[in-house]
């Protein structure tokens, strides 16, 4: 059976449920998990000898959150991250990912993202997930623009960000990732994803769960907080 790509309802409904009394999550735990997820898969697919300055561009939901907590893993792995976070919440938990961040010395910047990304290897978009809709407002449309002009390699945390979440890359000029790590499960916008290597990521699903929302996932293997996946748009 075929992994079950989702609406943006769905996923926002799987969310909800993992973090209701019934699931028993808090957002902290499935964020951290996810975001571990994320570095683990980059760590698969470039190298910290190769891709040591990794630019971690942090919007302001918890898409974001997962990027900031990501970093922090690049960081332990041996990475160079850096984090571009022009739009900071003054919610608690990005707060305290943030200082977390600061106290492994990963520089937290908000402005000359040009110039930054003339010494990055790999871009990780964290900017949006699965509860983007509208038009890009300010500052994004801009950071989105110098991530393409850039021509920078870009991993997309669940969404390539600017992408509608069903549709997917319905505004131009839009990001064209080279890997995209999809979070619990991909959403139908993974079916227009031509890059080179799709993750699945975010290993918190139980089997009844996985089985009442049909998601066929893919086995995890071992240890593992990813599993690679074909690339939907090459299928
Ligand atoms: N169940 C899961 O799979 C999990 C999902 N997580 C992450 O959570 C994400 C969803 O997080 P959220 O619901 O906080 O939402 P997002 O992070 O997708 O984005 C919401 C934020 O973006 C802003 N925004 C929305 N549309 C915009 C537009 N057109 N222009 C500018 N700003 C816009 C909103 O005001 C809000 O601040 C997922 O994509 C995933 O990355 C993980 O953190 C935890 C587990
Ligand atoms: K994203």
């Amino acid at each position: 059976m075929a992994i079950r790509l989702l609406t943006a309802q769905i996923a926002q409904k799987i969310d909800e449920e993992l973090m209701s009394s019934a699931g028993g999550f808090s957002v902290d735990q499935l964020m951290e998990l996810a975001g571990f997820s994320v570095a683990q898969a980059v760590s698969r697919v470039y190298q910290r000898n190769t891709h040591p300055n990794v630019l971690v561009v942090v919007g302001p939901g918890n898409n974001g959150g997962d990027g900031l907590v990501a970093a922090r893993h690049l960081c332990h792995f041996g990475y160079k991250p850096k984090i571009f976070y022009p739009k900071q919440s003054s919610k608690d938990l990005y707060q305290r990912l943030t200082t977390q961040c600061k106290n492994l010395a990963i520089p937290v910047l908000t402005e000359n993202l040009g110039q930054e990304l003339k010494q990055t290897d790999l871009i990780l978009d964290a900017i949006f997930g699965f509860s983007f809709k509208g038009d890009i407002r300010d500052p994004f449309g801009d950071v989105i623009k110098a991530l393409i002009e850039s021509k920078v390699p870009i991993a997309s945390v669940d969404i390539p960000s600017g992408w509608d979440v069903e549709e997917g890359p319905v505004r131009e000029p839009a990001i064209q990732p080279e890997m995209l790590i999809s979070l619990t499960a991909p959403k139908l916008c993974a079916k227009h994803f031509r890059g080179k290597r799709h993750f699945v990521g975010g290993r918190f699903v139980t089997p009844d769960f996985e089985k009442r929302f049909e998601l066929n996932l893919p086995a995890y293997e071992g240890t593992d907080q990813v599993v690679e996946i074909p690339v939907q748009g090459k299928l």
